[in-house]
């Protein structure tokens, strides 16, 4: 869909992308990095808006050069900030940009009803949308960026100022813009967590370079980890530590990784199980010490292990336990804004 070769953006006082090489493949594919790393400025330069100081890209096939306008004709692009007149409606606004993009009229009005009601913005469609929420800003703003049936979207930040509900309505949306219609996303954002539930490929940037590209699968790789939560009983009030201490009388290596600040963390208990059988000892050894099973599943990385987060925690394995254990709707440590860890590999993950 994308290629990208050496790209470089100078700024007069910043370099906001430097040598860039990196292909983007049919599907969803998310491009994270830190505020500042590039990620909009990549996305300009795509759509033949602004020019590259080096290199080059092509999408579609199309020179993003010598071919700004074709590139348009057929993607679809969804700005980061607020830019939706407040004294129109959302179907006069939605209609007016799908003839932008070269639609007759009653074919743009049909295709606005159509994308304003996928996105799920009903009767408040004829309202102006000065007063609309911020989710349904991005709503009409994604609407717009699909109305004219584009073979790829590029969506800058469509979950920025939403709250965790409509984070999660915004994703499920941008996820079946490729599922049920086949059209290619690229999307932006800061928020690792977002990306793995989402998108079929990463692409991390930090400063303006590749710091790694792969599949989600490649970077959420299971590990040789089981994360084991249990109950606590009257013969054993702490659940966790009779576990624990039955597991490693048994031979096996179980740590508890500790609160480290995550509601529920301080219930999860990681055994290494690179032998299969440690499996069954934890099964018979929880059945021995009459504990409920509340759960027993292989640890996979997260795509937050690339990064440092604000706590420090990161490359470790508490802190990915306490990410792991954080129950849903809880924020978790992959859910935090990224700090870009300076000098450091893909292959910390
Ligand atoms: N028009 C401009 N003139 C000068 N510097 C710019 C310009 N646009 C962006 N920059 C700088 O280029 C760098 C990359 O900015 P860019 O907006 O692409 O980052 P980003 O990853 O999209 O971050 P954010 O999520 O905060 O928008 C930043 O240091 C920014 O200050």
């Amino acid at each position: 869909m994308i290629a990208i070769e050496s790209l470089t953006k100078r700024y007069p006082r910043v370099t906001a992308l430097d040598r860039l090489t990196v292909g983007i493949t049919p599907g969803v594919t998310g491009l994270v990095g830190a505020n500042g790393a590039g990620k909009s400025t990549l996305i300009k330069i795509l759509l033949g808006l602004s020019p590259a100081t080096e290199g080059g890209a092509t999408v579609l096939g199309l020179d993003v050069a010598r071919e700004g306008s074709a590139i348009r004709e057929r993607v679809g692009y969804m700005p980061e900030h607020d830019c939706l007149p407040p004294d129109v409606s959302a179907t006069e606004f939605v209609v007016h940009m799908a003839r932008m993009s070269g639609l007759p009229f009653t074919a743009a009005r049909e295709r606005t009803a159509d994308t304003l009601r996928h996105v799920g913005l009903y009767e408040e469609r004829y309202r102006p949308m000065g007063g609309y929420s911020t989710g349904m800003k991005q709503r009409v703003k994604l609407a717009q960026a699909l109305v004219h049936d584009p073979k790829l979207v590029l969506l800058d930040e469509p979950t920025n100022g939403l709250d965790p509900v409509g984070r999660d309505e915004m994703l499920a949306l941008i996820r079946r813009v490729h599922t049920d219609f086949g059209i290619s996303v690229l999307v932006t954002s800061h928020l690792l967590g977002e990306l793995e539930r989402t998108c079929d490929h990463v692409v991390v940037i930090d400063g303006g370079r590749l710091l790694r590209a792969s599949s989600t699968a490649d970077f959420t790789k299971s590990t040789p980890s089981l994360a084991v939560e249990v109950t606590d009983t009257d013969a054993h009030p702490d659940g966790t530590e009779a576990l624990r201490a039955a597991l490693v009388a048994a031979g096996l290596s179980a740590q508890a990784p500790g609160a480290a600040g995550a509601p529920g963390a301080g219930h999860l208990l990681m055994v290494d199980a690179t032998d299969e059988s440690a499996y069954d000892t934890v099964r018979d050894t929880v059945i021995e010490l009459g504990l409920g099973l509340v759960r027993m599943e292989q640890r996979r990385h997260h795509i937050a292990e690339v990064f440092h987060t604000d706590s420090g925690a990161g490359a470790s394995d508490a802190g990915d336990g306490a990410a792991a254990a954080a129950p849903a709707g809880v924020p978790a440590a992959h859910d935090r804004e990224l700090q870009p860890q300076k000098g450091g590999s893909g292959d910390a993950v």
